[in-house]
């Protein structure tokens, strides 16, 4: 992110950020409304920064929408803003048709995506017949299929039982692509490469896990401990 700025109606979120996120696994850490969940939309190219560039792999996520597809894939809390289709087949093939990808290809990709997770019987399942958990399951899948260079995650496992989380953070964790992972829980990140805490749109710390999350944790327990929802 080049000299970033952004508000959304009227709210200043950002202004003239910088931030270098290439190391592998990142995790972006925050109070609540400090800007997490907007640079997210940022990196992922849903949102348009009004001033400065974010770069993904040599490309410009704002403006070049086609390219973005397939070179950063975006995870949210709840699944069902992000699927579109009434089918699992149609919901893993979209992103690849828009891609150029003819039909049959398309669900040869998403048949094999669904083998890898041992899910062969659910090309043509329904959506709506599927647990939060296993809706999950579809969008991580529907990333993955279009093979991107970075994964942003925004608190995808909220709501998800213990072992799903586990599952999905082992196979997350094993993954090739880049992982920025927004998130509230601590102990999802302690052997990431880095941790970026923001604050109000701001960088106040960005090193190793061992270095930012025990400064962070004193600091949210101390402001925790005092009757002040004045800063919320
Ligand atoms: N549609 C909107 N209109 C105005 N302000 C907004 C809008 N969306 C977000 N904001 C503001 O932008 C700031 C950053 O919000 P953001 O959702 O990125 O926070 P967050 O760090 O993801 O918070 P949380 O941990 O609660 O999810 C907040 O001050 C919020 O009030």
């Amino acid at each position: 992110m080049r000299d970033l700025s952004y508000a959304r109606e009227g709210h200043q979120v950002f202004a003239g950020l910088n931030l270098d996120l290439s190391d592998h696994r990142v995790g972006i850490i925050g109070r609540n409304g400090s800007g997490k969940t907007q640079m997210a939309r940022l990196i992922a190219g849903l949102a348009a920064p009004d001033a400065g560039t974010i770069t993904v792999g040599g490309v410009e996520v704002a403006t070049d929408r086609k390219a973005a597809l397939s070179t950063v894939g975006i995870l949210f809390q709840n699944p069902d803003h992000q699927i579109i289709f009434p089918t699992v087949g149609e919901e893993l093939g979209f992103g690849l048709t828009s891609q150029g990808l003819d039909k049959a290809a398309a669900r040869q990709r998403a048949l094999d995506i669904l083998a890898r997770f041992n899910r062969p019987d659910w090309y043509d399942r329904p959506i709506h017949g599927l647990s939060q958990g296993q809706r999950h399951l579809v969008c991580l899948m529907a990333v993955l299929v279009m093979a991107p260079k970075l994964i942003v995650l925004d608190e995808p496992f909220a709501g998800l039982d213990l072992a799903t989380t586990v599952r999905l953070s082992r196979y997350l964790d094993a993954l090739d692509p880049g992982l920025v992972h927004i998130t509230h829980d601590l102990d999802s990140i302690r052997g990431y490469d880095r941790v970026v805490w923001l604050d109000q749109g701001t960088i106040r710390m960005d090193g190793r896990p061992d270095a930012v999350l025990p400064v962070y944790e004193a600091e949210m327990r101390d402001r925790g401990g005092r009757d002040d929802f004045a800063d919320l």
